[in-house]
């Protein structure tokens, strides 16, 4: 029998690619912005418009498979992980940097099947970087493989975070508690690209040592967290443990000294889960 997993994975990296033209021709055009949960977490029609096309052509081709996008999910679907084949999707990672063309926009599609990631595809549009990765088959970049760094110290490292789109106070505090403890370890340097797709793809390149955050979704990380584990990374919750894709919180590290080495400088905090059930 064919393998059905590549060849959704092929369809995956097709569109990932066709969805990343329409980001780059948006880009010389106006973007109209408009707001979702707060006036700094932004959308575009470009957003919905990839959405779409990645949705409609993977129904095509599989239509028996489910679907978790961003922009669906905003739009009201629902947002729960089954055991079924389910496309994990973000159309655009990056959407702040996009309307302002700053140069790191990535489309993420990740693939799981009985809960765990089977496949991830980040496209990094403006860089024309494709990253995939499939369970048990390592992660690539243009075709190469990636391998995350071999450095064990904290003090050599750069951690990569963001600040996400809350600006809740009390969150922001334990965010910025958890950046002063990181920073004065002392760490070599903090980085974020805006993206947390591409702020992992650069832990599975061995650019930056770690990565982790509190408040992204599982369509920001479905794809990444596949491609670092096959770089050979590992993946984490905040408070240590299995990381769990539906809780809105990750670390992302070259090695495990690294990642519980962060793990206990952060400031943890919950937020409602991806799978809470929908409020009426
Ligand atoms: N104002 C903002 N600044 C940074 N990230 C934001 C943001 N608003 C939403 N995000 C999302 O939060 C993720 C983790 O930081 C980002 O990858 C980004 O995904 P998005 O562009 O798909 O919305
Ligand atoms: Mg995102
Ligand atoms: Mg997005």
């Amino acid at each position: 029998m064919a393998d059905v997993w590549q060849s959704a994975m092929d369809h995956a990296v097709a569109v990932a690619r066709k969805a990343g033209e329409i980001v780059r021709g948006a880009l010389k055009d106006e973007r109209t912005v408009m707001t979702k949960s707060c006036a700094v977490d932004l959308v575009t029609q470009t957003d919905q418009k990839v959405e779409q096309l990645i949705i409609q052509s993977a129904k095509e081709k599989f239509p028996t498979h489910r679907f978790i996008g961003e922009e669906s999910v905003a739009a009201g679907e629902s947002c729960i992980l089954s055991d079924d084949p389910t496309w994990i999707i973000d159309p655009i990672d990056g959407t702040t940097n996009f309307v302002h063309a700053f140069p790191f926009v990535a489309v993420s599609i990740g693939f799981s099947i009985n809960k765990q990631v089977e496949f991830g595809v980040v496209y990094s549009c403006l860089e024309d970087k494709m990253f995939t990765a499939r369970r048990g088959k390592g992660a690539f970049c243009n075709g190469e493989a990636l391998q995350v760094s071999e450095q064990a110290d904290i003090h050599q490292a750069i951690v990569a975070t963001e600040f996400g789109s809350s600006r809740d106070p009390a969150a922001m505090d334990h965010i910025f508690r958890s950046l002063r403890n990181i920073l004065c370890l002392p760490v070599h340097g903090v980085r974020g690209a805006g993206t947390a797709a591409i702020n992992m793809c650069l832990v599975a390149s061995g650019c930056v040592e770690a990565y982790y955050e509190i408040g992204i979704h599982v369509w920001d990380v479905a794809a990444g967290s596949l491609i670092v584990s096959e770089a050979g990374g590992v993946l984490m919750d905040v408070e240590g443990g299995d990381m769990d894709l539906m809780s809105r919180r990750i670390v992302a590290a070259n090695n495990t000294t690294i990642a519980e080495r962060i793990v206990k400088e952060i400031v943890s905090f919950t937020l409602q889960r991806d799978d809470a059930p929908l409020q009426s």
